[in-house]
């Protein structure tokens, strides 16, 4: 992971689907650390993602680094696996900074870093769905991105598994990847993030540090979001 630009510039970002714009957006969005994407349902997080990572362009308007230099892994909720052992699904990566193949002992320290050794063998669409997430987590990992985009990583999660990709995502960041990740559990925002990017409408509101955002949140909409989901003050 070589050195991470600081933030992504996106100026005017316009992107529209069925004549409705879903994101329209001038803000810095940091890179380093983690960053998690908040918001209401349906106020853009995701495509805010698919944007970054370059799986879908902008109708108009620039962002900078582009999708290229920013050497992203995506995860989306359903990464889809293939039919073959949980091995195989990791072996099929490549290195995107040097779009290498993956080694013997790439695959088994991504295993070890995510607790799925023992499954290396097991078909992996058998896997349960906590076990999916930690597999979809090591071939990001695997592909040696600079930042990394998470789409709401713990949804439908219990508790320990929660924990554990939690841990994961932590990790990840103290080796110096940056994360982005989406949420709906303010709780957890909370308590793993380091900024938080508040979207609304698919305007980027408040690009905050944690703290400063739960406590002093700038805009009425984000002051509602909090009250509605902490019943806070
Ligand atoms: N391919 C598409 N065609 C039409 N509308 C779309 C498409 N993709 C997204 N949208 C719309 O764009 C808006 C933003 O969607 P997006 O999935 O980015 O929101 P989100 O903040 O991630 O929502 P949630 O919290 O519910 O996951 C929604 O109103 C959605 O219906």
């Amino acid at each position: 992971m070589g050195n991470i630009q600081p933030m992504i510039t996106l100026h005017d970002i316009s992107v529209s689907r069925d004549e409705r714009q879903i994101l329209s957006i001038t803000a810095h969005i940091p890179t380093t650390g983690i960053t998690a994407v908040i918001g209401p349902n349906g106020s853009g997080k995701t495509t805010l993602l698919k944007l970054l990572h370059g799986l879908i362009e902008a109708d108009e308007g620039s962002y900078s680094p582009g999708s290229q230099q920013l050497g992203s892994a995506l995860v989306l909720h359903h990464t889809p696996l293939i039919k073959a052992s949980v091995r195989c699904n990791l072996a099929m990566v490549r290195d995107s900074s040097s779009n290498t193949k993956i080694t013997e002992s790439d695959i088994d320290s991504a295993l070890a870093s995510v607790g799925l050794s023992h499954l290396k063998n097991q078909s992996a669409l058998k896997l349960s769905a906590g076990e999916r997430q930690r597999l979809s987590l090591a071939r990001a990992k695997l592909q040696r991105p600079q930042v990394i985009l998470l789409d709401e990583p713990t949804a439908n999660l219990d508790p320990s598994t929660t924990e554990q990709v939690e841990t994961i995502i932590k990790n990840l960041a103290l080796e110096g990847c940056g994360v982005i990740f989406t949420s709906h559990h303010l709780g957890q925002v909370q308590s793993l993030s380091d900024q938080v990017v508040f979207l609304a409408d698919g305007q980027c509101l408040e690009v905050s540090n944690t703290e400063n955002f739960f406590k002093h949140p700038q805009s009425d909409q984000a002051k509602k979001f909090i009250h509605r989901e902490l019943g806070w003050k």
